[in-house]
């Protein structure tokens, strides 16, 4: 039977990065987008922007909205402290069953918690469920028409404490217009876009930080 893209991607990184080396797990996904298919991550231009924001932030508490192969994931949870957690959403099994597999390659499984499921079924339950009250940064990179509903729905759970910063991918390209309206125009939020390329393409595309302001 064919394998699937995101298989192929697991079996570069299998043979490209070496276990418990984040870095050459990131460096052997990006090498396989750019020469062999262009895969989904967020890519090595806004994956650098993505790294500063974690680090200026430095969260104990991170939520992902969208996990796919776990290359953010990874990106993520490699600049962490030790004592925090990340928390990642992944609709597709598939998907999810590929990033668990990048995710322990790396060494990242006990730093992550990868989690199955709709994003607006699991919102609601994450407090109880992981005993998590807010996060201190939220990186949003799952469906382009769930980005404006997921927001109101933290911020109705309380999810979301005076400081947190929310980081969405794709505000350009395929484009989230709702979500930047609402975060740009909304007095609870302090918004800020940095531009970039869609990932390993020529194309615009760029991340909007967006910190909220309670
Ligand atoms: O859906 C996504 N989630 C998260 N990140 C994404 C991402 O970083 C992307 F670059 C794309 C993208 C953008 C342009 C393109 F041509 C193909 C795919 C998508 C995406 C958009 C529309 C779809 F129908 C399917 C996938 C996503
Ligand atoms: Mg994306």
């Amino acid at each position: 039977t064919q394998s699937t893209r995101p298989q192929r991607l697991l079996s570069a990184v299998q043979k490209n990065a070496t276990r418990g080396n984040p870095r050459s797990v990131v460096r052997a996904i990006d090498e396989f987008c750019r020469h062999k298919e262009w895969a989904m991550n967020v890519g090595d231009e806004k994956g650098c922007i993505l790294d500063s924001i974690v680090s200026e932030v430095n969260p104990v508490t991170v939520l992902e909205l969208g996990t796919y192969c776990g290359y953010s994931t990874v990106r993520i949870a490699s600049l962490l402290p030790p004592n925090a957690k990340l928390i990642t959403l992944e609709f597709n099994p598939d998907f999810a069953a590929i990033a668990r597999q990048v995710i322990a390659w790396a060494g990242l499984q006990d730093k992550v918690q990868l989690v199955e499921g709709s994003s607006g079924d699991w919102i609601p339950k994450i407090q109880e469920q992981f005993g998590i009250n807010t996060f201190d940064l939220v990186f949003l990179d799952h469906w382009k028409d769930r980005y404006l509903p997921d927001t109101k729905l933290m911020e109705k759970c309380g999810l979301l404490r005076k400081g947190s910063v929310l980081v969405a991918d794709n505000v350009i390209c395929p484009g989230t217009p709702d979500y930047l309206e609402y975060v740009r125009s909304s007095p609870c939020y302090k918004s800020q876009y940095f531009i970039s390329h869609l990932e390993y393409t020529k194309a615009e595309d760029g991340l909007e930080k967006s910190v909220f302001l309670g």
